[in-house]
C-alpha cells in the first residue's frame, strides 16, 4: 500500500488502459497497469497511478457498475486521491451503457456532485465540438465507428448519447468557454451544479485545450473520458515529463507474433499492409471455428513451422459485410466471443512454445489475450504510436506485449511496432 498513489484509473478495456496509462507517463507520472483489481498480494512498487484494466465495455450495465466499483474501491484502499474512469475516444458504448451509469455509481461513491465526459483525443483524430464526437473529418455517426461489431454508434451527440444512459442530468461546457481558460471552465461548472446537472460532457479540439481543462478538474474526485482529458492532469498536480524516455524497449528474446481480432478500419489497413509485405498469415474465420473445422492447435502448429526470424500474424480481422454475415449465422456475442477465445487460446500456446513479443490488435481481443496469459500487471514502455506504448509484463511469463486499439496506429504498425523493441537473438526455428 502506498500513499502516494495520486491517481486510480478504472478503463473498460485493455487497450483503453494502455493508451491512458501511456499518457501519464509521458507526462511524468509512475505507473503501472493492472488487469482487473490489484490483488492484495500485488506490489505496485511506488506508483503514482495505477491503471486498472477491465473488460466492461460491453458486459451488462450493472455488472460492469459492480466491477468498476470493486476497482474503485481497491483503488481507494491503495490510497488513491482521485479516480478516473477511462472509455473509448470513439465513446464506445450501447444505450443501456456503461459509460452512464459507471460514471453514476462513481459519483455516488465519492460522493461527489459532479464530473465531466471528455472523449477528446486530437492526436488520434477525435475532437468534440458543440458536444458532437467528430473522427477525423467525420461525425461519429458518419465515421466506421457506425459498424462497429459491438457498439455501432449511431449517434454523434454526445449530451443525448450519455443522457440515454444515465438518471443524472447531462450538460455541455461549449468550445468558447474551453477557449477562454480554466476559470471560465470552474464558473461553467459553478452554473451546470445550480442548474441541477452532474455530468457535463465538455468541448476540446487540441491538446491545448485538454491541458486547460485538466487545470481545471484536477481537483475533481472523479473524472471520466477518453486518455487526451488526462493529459493536463500530471502537470496541475506538479509532475513534469521525464526528458529520458526510451527509444527501444529491451524485451525478452523470442518469436514475434501478431493476433488481430480488431475489425476496425485502422487494423483491416494494417492487416492488408502486413499482407502485402509479405508477413506470414493465417486468416481466421468465426463461420469455421463454429463448424469445427478449425481449432487451436493448427493455428499454432502453423505459426510454429513458420520462418522464425520473421513476425507471424493471425488475423479474423473482417470487413463490415463479413461481420454482418458471421453475425447473422452465429449472434453478435458469439461472432466475437468465439474469435476472443480461439485468439486467447492462441496466444498461450504461442508463448509456451516461445513467442515472446506479441501484437495484439483490438481492445475485447486484448482482454482476452491477456486473461488467457494470466498477466496481472504490466509496466509501461516506449510509445510506438499516439495511443499505443510497448508493455512488459510484471510477473509471470516475461512477455512484451502491445495492446493496439482498432482504430490507432498507421499502416505499418504490425511491422514497426517490434522495430521498437531491442532486437532478439533469432530462435530456432521450432520455437522451444
Ligand atoms: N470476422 C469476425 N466476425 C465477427 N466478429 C469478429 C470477427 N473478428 C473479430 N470479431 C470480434 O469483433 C470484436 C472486435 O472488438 P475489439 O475490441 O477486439 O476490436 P476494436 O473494437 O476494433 O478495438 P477497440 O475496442 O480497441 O477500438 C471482438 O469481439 C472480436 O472477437
Ligand atoms: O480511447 C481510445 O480510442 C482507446 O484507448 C480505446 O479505448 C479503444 O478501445
Amino acid at each position: 500500500m502506498t500513499s502516494a498513489l495520486r491517481l486510480g484509473c478504472i478503463a473498460d478495456d485493455l487497450t483503453g488502459a494502455t493508451d491512458l496509462a501511456l499518457m501519464l507517463a509521458r507526462e511524468g507520472m509512475r505507473v503501472v497497469q493492472t488487469t482487473g483489481c490489484p490483488a492484495p498480494d500485488l506490489d505496485l512498487g511506488d506508483a503514482d497511478a495505477v491503471v486498472v484494466a477491465l473488460k466492461s465495455r460491453t458486459i451488462p450495465a450493472a455488472e460492469a457498475v459492480a466491477q468498476s466499483l470493486a476497482a474503485a474501491a481497491a483503488l481507494k484502499e491503495r490510497g488513491a486521491a482521485h479516480l478516473f474512469f477511462k472509455y473509448c475516444s470513439t465513446f464506445d458504448s450501447t444505450d443501456a451503457g456503461n459509460i452512464g451509469p459507471v460514471a453514476e455509481a462513481l459519483l455516488d461513491v465519492t460522493g461527489s456532485d459532479l464530473t465531466i465526459a471528455c472523449p477528446a483525443f486530437p492526436a488520434n483524430r477525435r475532437t468534440v465540438y458543440r458536444g458532437h464526437l467528430f473522427v477525423g473529418d467525420l461525425l461519429l455517426s458518419d465515421s466506421s465507428m457506425k459498424d462497429h461489431p459491438l457498439t455501432p454508434m449511431r449517434d454523434a451527440n454526445l449530451v443525448r448519447v450519455l443522457q440515454r444512459q444515465t438518471r443524472l442530468r447531462v450538460g455541455l461546457v461549449p468550445y468558447e468557454i474551453v477557449a477562454a481558460g480554466a476559470e471560465a471552465i470552474r464558473a461553467a461548472f459553478a452554473r451546470a451544479r445550480a442548474a441541477g446537472e452532474r455530468i457535463v460532457v465538455v468541448d476540446a479540439v487540441s491538446d491545448a485545450q485538454l491541458r486547460t481543462i485538466g487545470a481545471a478538474v484536477h481537483d475533481l474526485a472523479v473524472v471520466t473520458g477518453g486518455s487526451g482529458v488526462a493529459m493536463g492532469l500530471p502537470a496541475a498536480w506538479g509532475f513534469a515529463p521525464s526528458a529520458d524516455a526510451a527509444e527501444r524497449m529491451p524485451a525478452p528474446a523470442g518469436r514475434q507474433a501478431v493476433l488481430a481480432g480488431s475489425c476496425s478500419a485502422a487494423t483491416r489497413g494494417q492487416v492488408a499492409a502486413a499482407l502485402a509485405a509479405g508477413l506470414p498469415a493465417f486468416r481466421v474465420d468465426p463461420l469455421d471455428l463454429a463448424a469445427g473445422r478449425l481449432a487451436a492447435s493448427a493455428v499454432v502448429d502453423w505459426a510454429v513451422r513458420q520462418p522464425a526470424d520473421r513476425a507471424v500474424m493471425i488475423y479474423s480481422s473482417a470487413d463490415p459485410d463479413d461481420v454482418a454475415r458471421a453475425q447473422a449465422a452465429l449472434g453478435r456475442e458469439r461472432a466475437g466471443s468465439i474469435v476472443e477465445e480461439l485468439l486467447g487460446v492462441v496466444a498461450r500456446d504461442l508463448a509456451a512454445r516461445g513467442f515472446t513479443r506479441l501484437v495484439v490488435a483490438g481492445g475485447e481481443t486484448s482482454g482476452a489475450v491477456v486473461a488467457a496469459l494470466g498477466v496481472r500487471a504490466l509496466r509501461i514502455g516506449p510509445e510506438i504510436a499516439p495511443g499505443v506504448p510497448w508493455t512488459r509484463t510484471l510477473d509471470g511469463t516475461d512477455l512484451a506485449l502491445a495492446l493496439k486499439s482498432g482504430n490507432f496506429g498507421a499502416e505499418d504498425f504490425f511491422t514497426a511496432a517490434f522495430e521498437r523493441l531491442q532486437p532478439a537473438a533469432v530462435p530456432a526455428r521450432s520455437g522451444h
